[in-house]
């Protein structure tokens, strides 16, 4: 299976900013790639310039090494060239052709003999579990069958590439849920490369192998997804991925609060090299755990940072409980899988473990962790 790789792509729509600005991108092979994003970020543009529906205005795309897009080289595959299958949002079976006949249009428009058509679009709809509707017209189906047929489409011409823009955001919670584990599963099976829009992060999350965050047509970072949670490379994933988002506070020399200021200076003082850097502070709200106060709150056990906070909401949902905070004018989340009995205007004693604190410097970029090799301090004496 391919790797598709974007060089230098730029794509405007006569408009400025361009969509797409110089984006380098590459795609894995066999990967179950989600391109994930706010609305108006670029994803579908980048997807359709993949498909070669969408002229590039600068820059190249190869897929497995070959050229399929060069705008300085003035190469352009054509779409139905390209070996990819393409399912968008909506899934636009024929009505008046009953499922195996939608499934199997793309063979006959490749003349491909009736004996092995018949074999070939079984094959795809019983891999999308939906054989037993092979007789049946579109309209006879839900929403969810209707897109399983129209994966079963896709799959039948064998395509290289998969490439879907949004297919399950026509679906209700419950479908959605039973399309996601079909699409792991599908490319569990068949290997094959998935590029994925979505701007639904938990979609993202739980069926990539493979997160490109994008923002104003720029590749914000390219990693597994659980990389992407843990280690986000930079203030816009660390808030676009997580519910409710990273908490994040601007520390620095600046004494704007005593919590800043403390939060600040207690770094520093473990990582010297930081000082002048650090500007932002992040935490995952599950990463606040909250304590009864305690008489020897002024005296933190190294390694925690301690606190007091204003409760101000206490939000259960049944699994956990989201508590929103106002420690010394910073407003902070946290969720909590313990029950709360906190309520709003209790002062709480919060914890958080300063192993969990993601830093940033002044372009909003995550800073180096500790090198693990750094010596400690017992050794280093000459
Ligand atoms: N045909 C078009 N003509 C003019 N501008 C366009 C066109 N298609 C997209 N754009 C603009 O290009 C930018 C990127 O759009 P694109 O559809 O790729 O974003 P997206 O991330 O897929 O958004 P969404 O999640 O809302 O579908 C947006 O600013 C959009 O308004």
């Amino acid at each position: 299976m391919p790797t598709i790789a974007l060089t230098a792509v730029r794509k405007s729509y006569g408009t400025h900013p361009p969509a797409i600005d110089n984006l380098d991108l590459e795609i894995p092979d066999g990967s179950f790639t989600c391109l994930l994003g706010p609305s108006g970020c670029g994803k579908t543009t980048t997807l359709r310039m993949i498909a070669g529906l969408e002229p590039l205005d600068a820059g190249s795309i190869e897929v497995g090494g070959r050229i399929r897009d060069s705008v300085e080289r003035g190469v352009f595959v054509p779409p139905e060239e390209r070996g990819m299958g393409l399912v968008f949002q909506n899934y636009a079976l024929w009505p008046h052709l009953t499922v195996a006949r939608n499934v199997e249009f793309g063979l006959r428009v490749r003349k491909v003999r009736a004996t092995e058509r018949a074999e070939r679009t079984m094959k795809a709809l019983k891999m999308m579990q939906i054989d037993w509707a092979a007789d049946r017209y579109p309209a006879q189906l839900s929403g969810g069958q209707q897109q399983r047929v129209s994966l079963a489409r896709m799959l039948v011409i064998n395509p290289e590439v998969l490439l879907l823009d949004e297919p399950l955001s026509n679906l209700d919670a419950q479908l959605r849920l039973e399309m996601r584990a079909e699409l792991k599963r599908l490319h569990d099976e068949t290997g094959h490369t998935i590029v994925f829009v979505t701007h639904d992060q938990l979609e993202a999350m739980t069926m990539a192998t493979h997160v490109v965050v994008m923002n104003k047509g720029e590749v914000q970072q390219l990693a597994p997804p659980l990389e992407i949670y843990h280690r986000p490379a930079n203030t816009f994933v660390a808030q676009f991925v997580g519910s409710p988002p990273m908490n994040l506070f601007d520390v620095g020399t600046d004494e704007s609060g005593p919590f800043r200021g403390a939060v600040h200076d207690r770094i520093v003082a473990e990582r010297p090299e930081l000082n002048g850097a650090l500007r932002t502070v992040g935490v995952r709200p599950e990463a606040i755990r909250l304590s009864a106060r305690s008489a020897a709150a002024d005296s933190p056990p190294g390694g925690l940072l301690e606190f007091d906070a204003t409760v101000t909401t206490v939000l259960p949902t049944g699994s956990s409980t989201t508590v929103s905070l106002d420690a010394a004018g910073t407003e902070l989340y946290l969720v909590s899988f313990q029950p709360v009995t906190a309520t709003p205007g209790d002062t709480a004693r919060c914890s958080i473990d300063l192993t969990d604190l993601h830093l940033f410097d002044g372009a909003r970029a995550r800073l180096p962790e500790p090198s693990a090799a750094r010596p400690s301090k017992e050794n280093t004496a000459p």
